[in-house]
């Protein structure tokens, strides 16, 4: 295995990483603000950054959304960490050094100092999909009690702590209008189709509770650009810090490990300025959306079919799992149901499964399925449902799809990983009755009126038996 230090490194042995010592560049000026520092934003957008040509003018300001831990953790060390690329037969270490401030989610002032900063040119999100709080139809949950309570916080005082994620935008740009400091653009991140959309949908409907006139000065004045995005990337473990700290002398609380393929396709306009971030690698297009459907359907999809039923046939990692060939099988199938709905070249299909069975069997990715089945109401209807619905409208009974429906099934009724869902709610209920009965009421959630299909329900039932008795071979 080779391992490569892209940066000079400094000794001795045990040093904490720091600008002070000569690790990575000097500090950048904050002109990004990031909320929902984890470990995808730091092996995905601040590489963009620090990658760019102008990096040296582009520094972020990044936020934690729940816990505060990472930032206590990046903080005496100046916002670097080491990114660790795993390809199966090597790895490149690199000092990150884009990240120009970190602060927990709790530093509300914080945010909104640099929300009022007119160097401040655009805001990037990833904080899961449950964190754009959207109710069924897709607007903003109002049945929520944090987002009741958000409201009444920014009607009584537009300074109030607020926590769930369209509140904290709307208090920012609230702020921004209020001090002039004039347009930005903000950038979703998170792996939902039309994230542009779907964030502009929750941001407006709050502002328009909180404040008459917000909207309209934000719908005039805030763009709201729309991406793709992909680099596999799992937890960080502490096996990690020490391989870090072995090959490199350092010691870094909070390396990222990640894999060596990236994509990052943007839409949108920057009317208050962005790094060069196409000179790193990211495409700028017109239209997102094929990009988004294809990696949406055929990688997440695949993971959540990985996750699911490989999770049932007691596998752990996604390198496990798409090792069986029962479980590779069914991938194959899931990726045949997909591609028939995607709008693109067979030969640029075909080539994407055939880089994803690759990035799927990186052995020293351990990305672990339980990550990724967690909060599958949320991913599902996005990952899967469009493809089962418009398989059953051509008249088909796809294999694929309804493995994973099975492997859902099963994992709300207690096999695989442990059920782990940001809202129970979305899920009370739906492992009650037998195992019929939660097929149909999970179909249903995928689809309307897929639970009442009579073939689809028994090939579902089929799959979920093939997978009990497999489990129990
Ligand atoms: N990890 C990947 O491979 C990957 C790849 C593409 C896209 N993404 C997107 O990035 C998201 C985050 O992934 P990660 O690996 O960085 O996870 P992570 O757990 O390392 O970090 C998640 C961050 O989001 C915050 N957060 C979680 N729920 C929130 C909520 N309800 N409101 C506000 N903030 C919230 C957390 O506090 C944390 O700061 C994913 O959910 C996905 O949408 C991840
Ligand atoms: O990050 P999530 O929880 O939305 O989904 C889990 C994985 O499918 C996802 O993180 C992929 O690894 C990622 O989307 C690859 O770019």
């Amino acid at each position: 295995m080779i391992t490569h230090l892209e940066h000079r490194q400094a000794a001795p042995t045990g040093l904490r990483l720091s600008r002070a010592a000569g690790h990575g560049r000097p500090t950048a000026p904050v002109r990004i603000v990031h909320l929902g520092l984890g470990n995808f934003f730091r092996a995905h957008q601040a590489w963009y950054t620090d990658n760019a040509p102008d990096a040296a003018d582009w520094g972020i300001a990044a936020f934690t959304g729940l816990s505060r831990d990472l930032a206590d953790a990046l903080a005496p060390q100046d916002g670097l960490y080491t990114l660790v690329t795993r390809a199966p037969d090597g790895e490149r270490l690199r000092v990150v050094s884009s990240v120009s401030a970190v602060h927990g989610g709790d530093e509300h002032d914080a945010w909104l100092g640099y929300w009022a900063d007119r160097a401040v040119a655009v805001a990037t999100f990833t904080v899961t999909e449950a964190g754009y709080v959207r109710g069924p139809d897709g607007g903003l949950d109002t049945s929520r009690a944090d987002v009741r309570a958000d409201v009444a916080a920014l009607r009584a005082d537009p300074h109030a702590p607020v926590t769930t994620v369209p509140a904290r935008v709307v208090a920012g740009l609230r702020l921004r209008r209020s001090t002039g400091a004039g347009p930005m653009t903000l950038l979703p991140c998170d792996n939902l189709p039309e994230n542009g959309a779907a964030l502009r949908r929750v941001v407006l409907d709050l502002a328009d509770l909180v404040d008459p006139g917000l909207a309209a000065w934000i719908a005039e004045h805030v763009a709201f650009a729309t991406t793709m995005v992909d680099r596999i990337t799992p937890a960080t473990t502490a096996e990690e810090r020490d391989a870090v700290r072995a090959a490199t002398g350092l010691a870094d609380t909070a390396p990222v490990r990640t894999e060596p393929y990236s994509e990052w396709v943007i839409a949108g306009t920057f009317p208050a300025g962005r790094p060069a971030w196409e000179e790193a690698g990211a495409q700028i297009v017109e239209d997102v959306l094929p990009f988004e459907q294809r990696k949406l359907w055929l990688l997440n999809g695949a993971h959540s079919l990985l996750a699911y039923a490989g999770g049932v046939l007691g596998h752990r990692t996604v390198a496990e799992a798409v090792a069986d060939p029962w479980v590779r099988g069914w991938v194959e199938a899931w990726w045949d149901e997909a591609s028939r709905h995607l709008d693109l070249p067979d030969d640029d299909l075909l080539a994407y499964r055939r880089a994803l069975v690759e990035r799927f069997g990186n052995p020293r990715i351990e990305h672990l399925l339980a990550q990724i089945a967690a909060d599958g109401s949320e991913k599902l209807p996005v990952r899967v449902g469009p493809v089962l619905a418009a398989e059953c409208a051509a008249g088909r009974l796809p294999l694929g799809a309804s493995t994973v429906v099975a492997g859902w099934a099963l994992h709300l009724r207690g096999r695989g990983a442990p059920l782990s869902e940001a809202r129970p709610d979305r899920v009370a209920g739906l492992a009650d009755g037998d195992l019929a009965d939660t097929v149909r009421a999970v179909l249903d959630r995928l689809g309307p009126g897929l639970g009442g299909h009579e073939p689809l329900v028994a090939t579902v039932l089929d799959g979920a038996r093939a997978l009990e008795a497999l489990a129990e071979a």
